[in-house]
């Protein structure tokens, strides 16, 4: 991986925030794709600790700046986790604009691939395509919540970072 690249797959604080530094002008969205009740899939429900086949929370975004989706998204987590969370108002507010502000928030352990995850291939416009990808847990309260990112060509095209 190049040190650029390495400095978003492997940052640990707010990708929304480093995501509205990077666009400068440029207005940054949330793009909401898809939100509701669904079957995960079996390697999500592993990294959640759930069994297999359960019905998750599902949500999948686009990151987007200047209305180029740079990063698409698609965060898991257990039904009985959501109580009192509200997460399906979200809308289109960053998830993590919200989950950095809490202060008990805990990151689980980070990884990265080269290989494209299905879902940035399905959600991903027709020219572009995915560089790297990355998930973690991330913890509050008692809600724990898989998310996964997938960094796409535009990014880099836009950053004029290098394909990989
Ligand atoms: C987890 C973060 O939230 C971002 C916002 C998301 C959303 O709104 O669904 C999903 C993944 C993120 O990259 C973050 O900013 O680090």
């Amino acid at each position: 991986m190049t040190a650029p690249w390495w400095q978003w797959v492997a940052s640990l604080d707010s990708l929304t925030a480093r995501l509205v530094a990077a666009g400068g002008s440029r207005p940054f969205r949330v793009r909401l794709l898809q939100q509701g009740v669904g079957v995960p899939r079996r390697d999500e429900a592993r990294a959640l600790g759930l069994a297999p086949r359960r019905l998750a929370w599902l949500r999948e975004v686009a990151l987007c700046v200047d209305e180029r989706p740079w990063v698409v998204a698609r965060s898991v987590a257990a039904l009985t986790d959501l109580q009192g969370q509200h997460l399906e108002r979200l809308g289109e507010r960053s998830l993590g604009s919200w989950l950095f502000r809490q202060p008990d928030l805990v990151r689980g352990p980070m990884f990265a691939t080269a290989q494209t995850p299905a879902f940035v291939s399905r959600l991903c416009a027709p020219d572009a395509t995915g560089l790297w990808a990355r998930r973690s847990v991330l913890s509050h309260g008692g809600l724990s919540l898989l998310v996964q990112e997938g960094f796409l060509s535009t990014m880099a095209d836009d950053l004029g970072l290098a394909t990989r």
